[in-house]
């Protein structure tokens, strides 16, 4: 899958008002601060089409980014961000679950994932509601430049057995560093793969 062009069209929190097109869509989520955003630029190989930080929070809003004119890349805002009041987080996951909920045109969510932490009880549930809703998803493991290979194959081979403890099939998974373009290749050619398929079912 080669990246000729990427646009970005427009951020909202409503996803009734996210673009109409019945074009094919992949969604990143995961924790403030995993490198969402960082990845979208990566993949894309733009610089600031994503807004990223060092903070997490960045991201707010549900934002359609255009690719090749065809299909979206679709950054979403963390969850798991300690200083967010209660009120604003019921808000934030609302509007995420309902994007996940009634969107179409995903043809699948990647969960990204810090290649540094054993896994966490908010990506495990996470993982464990998309599958409850049906909606494919893959694991990205990210920011793999701040560990040596070995580090890298034991930690991402200790998630999966975490996985198979509940889970019949590990997800498709992916090891990534934006800052070195680890994976971008692999996450490309996923995409490819996918055949930019909508499912009309769901
Ligand atoms: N070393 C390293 N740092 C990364 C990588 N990806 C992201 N970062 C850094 O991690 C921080 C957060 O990156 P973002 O891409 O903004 O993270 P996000 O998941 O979009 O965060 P929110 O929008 O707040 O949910 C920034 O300081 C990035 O430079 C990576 O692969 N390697
Ligand atoms: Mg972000």
């Amino acid at each position: 899958m080669l990246i000729k062009t990427a646009e970005f069209v427009i951020s909202n929190s409503d996803v009734d008002k996210c673009p109409k097109d019945m074009l094919p869509e992949y969604a990143f989520i995961g924790r403030s601060n995993v490198g969402k955003s960082s990845l979208i630029n990566m993949l894309t190989n733009h610089k600031n089409l994503a807004k990223t930080s060092g903070r997490p929070g960045k991201t707010q809003l549900i934002n359609h980014f255009l690719i090749n004119k065809n299909w979206f890349l679709v950054d979403l805002p963390g969850y798991g961000y300690a200083k967010v009041s209660k009120t604003a987080k019921r808000k934030f996951q609302k509007f995420i679950t309902n994007y996940f909920e009634k969107r179409k045109q995903l043809v699948s969510a990647f969960v990204l994932v810090d290649i540094r932490h054993e896994p966490q009880k908010i990506d495990l549930e996470f993982m464990e509601y998309l599958g409850i809703s049906e909606i494919p998803f893959s694991i990205i493991f990210t920011k793999a430049d701040k560990l040596k290979p070995k580090a890298i194959e034991r930690n991402v081979e200790y998630y999966c057995q975490e996985l198979l403890k509940t889970w019949e099939e590990l997800p498709p998974h992916f090891v990534s560093s934006s800052s070195k373009a680890i994976g971008r290749d692999e996450v490309l050619q996923f995409i490819g793969n996918t055949n930019l398929q909508i499912n009309t079912m769901r």
